[in-house]
């Protein structure tokens, strides 16, 4: 078996980094049979043998990290020649042609996952955490999502970085001034936000801690602060629970 590694960084979140890498599909001219989907975290799609062509197996996972989403692609493919000589013959001219193709294929389509980005609107959140290993939570006052509890937080602007956006959504909503501290994971936010396309959001979650103000809920019926044994137990927004175990182990290990 003969494998290749790939790691593209794609300025873009999840859910578009995994739709737009589906659009564009894969550099290869055999026809290509999905046998696993995952969205927005992995995808494997199998090439079936044909005379002369080698069986290929094409696996993608997808990684939120503070900068984007990795992701890790694995080629793979058993070499059409039995023994040593096929393994040497398919690493010395099949590698080559997969690694070129590849490499195209990859910068075409991160330029086009940032561009799919720059459309899609983004919510960033903050897991403030105080010196006593809690995090406040706040309970969602108006909407469709109103009695539910979430992180402080919101849409970012067009333009905005998500970390101003972060620290912008604390001020206007709390009233404090908070320092971002880092990255704690990334989640699909189901059906629409303002206006787009549906399932197309995330929300990006930051832990950061208070440095100046004073915390008042100008936007959220209450206020919580809560170790990490209560989390589980609130009536969180849907779309956040995956999260929580993040932010359980930061409270565990601060
Ligand atoms: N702030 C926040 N929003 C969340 C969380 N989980 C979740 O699904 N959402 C969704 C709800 C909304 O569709 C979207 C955020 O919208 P928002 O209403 O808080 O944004 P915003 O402060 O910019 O509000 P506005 O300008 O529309 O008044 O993300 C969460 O934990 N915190």
């Amino acid at each position: 078996m003969i494998q290749l590694r790939f790691t593209t960084l794609v300025e873009a979140p999840l859910t578009v980094a995994f739709d737009v890498a589906r659009s564009l599909g894969r550099p290869w001219p055999q026809p290509l049979r999905e046998v696993e989907s995952e969205r927005p975290y992995r995808d494997v799609y199998q090439a079936a043998p044909r005379s002369g062509r080698p069986t290929l197996t094409h696996t993608r996972h997808f990684t939120a990290t503070s900068a984007g989403t990795r992701v890790d692609e694995q080629v793979s493919w058993e070499p059409r020649l039995p023994g040593v000589l096929g393994v040497l013959l398919d690493r010395a001219v099949l590698r080559g042609r997969v690694v070129r193709a590849m490499q195209a294929h990859l910068d075409a389509y991160s330029a086009a996952a940032a561009r799919r980005a720059l459309e899609v609107v983004q919510v960033v959140g903050a897991a403030l955490v105080d010196d006593r290993a809690r995090v406040l939570v706040a309970q969602r006052g108006s909407g469709s999502l109103a009695g539910l509890w979430e992180f402080p937080g919101g849409k970012v602007e067009p333009g905005e970085a998500d970390l101003s956006a972060l620290v912008r959504e604390c001020a206007e909503e709390l009233g404090v001034q908070v320092r971002p501290e880092s990255f704690l994971g990334e989640v699909p936010l189901d059906g629409v936000v303002a206006g787009g396309t549906p399932g197309a959001s995330t929300m990006r979650l930051w832990w950061g801690r208070i440095t100046g103000g004073e915390l008042v809920a100008h936007e959220h019926t209450e206020l919580r602060w809560l170790r990490a044994d209560e989390l589980e137990d609130l009536d969180w927004i849907a779309a956040d629970r995956p999260l929580l175990p993040a932010v359980r182990a930061l409270l565990t290990h601060l």
